[in-house]
């Protein structure tokens, strides 16, 4: 099965071990999956390779005992290197979401080859015109944020002035007007934002600590999925050529 031509960012869960309160990752996932989550990236900033080839593992064999492997998305932050390695082990892990610091989109495109999806953070400065304008032919989906301030990533938004930028609602909505690419929105994301963030036609959320550090997870996911599939949202306009 092709990931890349079912990929469904509706509703993606960002996860590493940091973000779950001392709780296994893999459940954290169950609780999102089970509950309507379409796609899952493993994040983290502290962990091992080794341990985080284990969660790729852990986290595939969960995917497949959910009969969800060929539907939702297992993707690694950042690490191509991890992708590589997973792969190697034969663990099936679908691809990578890569920033404007980390390795460029072509370079995983090429080692990772044609089926592997293969998401870009947009850049913070000038997101408009940099969507409109960029070559986005190894590139799935654009992340876009933050929504809000989140100390999930303090960083998120901060210009190098070390200003506060967020994403408004008509930046969203003229973002995915302009999007060549699905887009996806994070950044402090909690349910009640759901109803505004779907009506800029945006195609997902993306959420860490309203699903991972949740009292309940799966409670939370259900919440978030059915808002989410519930809201109307704002079809795009297409120019007549
Ligand atoms: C879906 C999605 N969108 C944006 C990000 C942020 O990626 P990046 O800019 O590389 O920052 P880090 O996550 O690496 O801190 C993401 N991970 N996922
Ligand atoms: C990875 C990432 N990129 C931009 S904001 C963010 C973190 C989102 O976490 P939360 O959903 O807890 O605000
Ligand atoms: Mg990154």
């Amino acid at each position: 099965m092709n990931m890349r031509s079912v990929l469904d960012i509706s509703a993606y869960l960002i996860v590493g071990p940091e973000n779950t309160k001392g709780r296994p990752v893999p459940e954290i996932v169950r609780s999102a999956v089970e509950n309507g989550f379409t796609c899952v990236q493993l994040r983290s900033k502290t962990a091992s390779a080794r341990e985080m080839l284990r969660l790729c593992a852990q986290t595939a064999d969960l995917l497949t005992s959910l009969g969800k492997s060929d539907e939702v998305a297992l993707l690694v932050d950042d690490r191509l290197d991890i992708v590589l390695a997973a792969r190697e082990a034969g663990i099936k892990v679908d691809g990578v979401h890569v920033g404007q610091k980390d390795i460029p989109a072509s370079v995983c495109r090429k080692l990772l080859g044609p089926e592997a999806v293969i998401g870009l953070s947009a850049r913070a400065d000038a997101l408009i015109d940099y969507v409109t304008h960029c070559d986005t032919k190894d590139m799935d989906y654009f992340g876009a944020g933050p929504l809000h301030a989140t100390p999930s990533k303090p960083e998120a938004g901060r210009t190098p002035d070390g200003r506060m930028v967020t994403r408004s609602l008509d930046e969203l909505t003229q973002l995915h007007r302009v999007s060549p690419l699905p887009v996806v929105v994070g950044g402090g994301v909690k349910a009640a934002d759901l109803p505004a963030l779907k009506a800029c036609g945006v195609e997902g959320f993306f959420v860490i600590s309203a699903i991972a550090g949740a009292d309940d997870p799966a409670a939370a996911a259900h919440r978030m999925t059915s808002l989410w599939r519930r809201c109307p949202s704002h079809s795009k306009i297409k120019s007549k050529g």
